[in-house]
């Protein structure tokens, strides 16, 4: 079921000659986590400010649990929009204690508030803390008290703004894990925003990119890293090598070697080929494989990168194992499990 619905949103601010977001539509499902990514000033602050109604769109409409919230002449104001909120800094109050800062996101709601931002608190693993101050906390369990704050109103969607930026990177992995279960337990409904590609991807449904404002493309994280719809997506996910080849009906001739694939028969000539660094892996027979001269190893504890490069200076990059052993200056010979093809024309 569709919760939230936007139709060819444009927002441009007063005095700018460009738009914020242009011409974005999409649908969230009822208890799907979507992440928003993209460059900075690509748009995903404004379209959550829009979502939140504290943005009006120029144009286009946003329905919310099958309400229009904002159209053209209309807009639902944000308290009354049932969208729970947690900002960056996550915005909590010093000077009220954990369970008063909870109760504070209840203000519109009826029934028994202590009980109800308790069981918040204690679903958010804060059993403990209720009469604690925020400075009192660590910051991962800061924002689990924002967190709590707003979902405990049982919001339609909950947005949140670059929730894992002021975590370091090793608490960031444990939180958010935590996140993702916090919300998959309620079954709210969750747009956040990120700039950090792994977040998305390891912690989203769905991922929505946008570029200078309109959305290139909104998938499963597995379909946006392994089958991006054009150059910028790709790019965008992370290193990708690009080779030219010529397609006969056997295969693709490359300045690295020839590659067996009977799609070649289908593309004409020449065409570019595309691959990530980790979808090469390195092959102890020459046989067929493909093979260049390993110029530079460079370590990173999990992983190493080889760079390689053929007869004409071309250089591409592969993601080896740590343990593999190579040597500088060596011919290495590699395979691809996977890549991308298009015509060069
Ligand atoms: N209040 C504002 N007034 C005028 N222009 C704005 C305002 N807020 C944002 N913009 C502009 O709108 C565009 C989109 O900004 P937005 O903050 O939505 O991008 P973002 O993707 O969230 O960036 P970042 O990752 O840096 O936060 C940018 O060009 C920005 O300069």
């Amino acid at each position: 079921m569709t919760i939230l619905e936007l139709q060819s949103i444009d927002k441009k601010y007063s005095q700018a000659d460009y738009f914020a977001v242009n011409q974005v539509s999409f649908k969230v499902k009822q208890g799907e986590i979507l992440a928003l990514v993209g460059e900075s000033g690509s748009g995903k602050t404004t379209l959550l400010r829009l979502i939140a109604g504290l943005e009006h769109p120029n144009s286009g409409c946003i329905l919310l649990s099958g309400e229009k919230i904002a159209e053209r002449n209309k807009s639902v104001p944000s308290e009354k929009r049932k969208v729970g909120m947690v900002f960056q800094d996550y915005a909590l109050f010093p000077h009220l204690s954990i369970i008063e800062n909870v109760k504070f996101g209840l203000i519109h709601t009826k029934g028994d508030k202590d009980k109800i931002a308790k069981e918040t608190l204690d679903l958010v693993g804060l059993k403990e803390n209720y009469s604690k101050y925020p400075h009192q906390l660590s910051g991962g369990q800061q924002q689990r008290v924002a967190l709590a704050r707003a979902i405990a109103p049982r919001p339609f969607i909950l947005l949140m703004d670059e929730p894992f930026s002021n975590l370091d990177a090793l608490l960031k992995d444990q939180v958010r894990e935590e996140i993702r279960q916090i919300i998959k337990k309620t079954g709210v409904t969750a747009i956040f925003v990120t700039h950090d590609t792994r977040d998305a991807l390891s912690t989203a449904d769905r991922i929505a990119i946008l570029h200078k404002g309109r959305l290139q493309q909104i998938d499963l994280p597995r379909n946006l890293y392994e089958k991006p719809i054009n150059p910028y997506v790709a790019n965008f996910f992370g290193k990708r090598n690009e080779i030219l080849a010529t397609a006969t009906v056997e295969g693709f001739y490359t300045s690295f070697g020839f590659i067996e694939d009977e799609n070649a028969k289908n593309y004409q000539d020449k065409v570019r080929l595309f691959f990530r660094p980790e979808h090469a892996s390195l092959t102890v027979r020459a046989g067929q494989a493909l093979s260049g001269k390993l110029f530079k190893v460079s370590y990173y504890g999990d992983h190493q990168i080889l760079k390689l490069t053929d007869e004409e200076g071309k250089k591409i990059s592969i993601k080896i194992n740590p343990t593999q052993s190579v040597q500088n200056d060596a011919r290495v010979h590699f395979s691809l499990h996977s890549y991308g093809i298009e015509s060069a024309y």
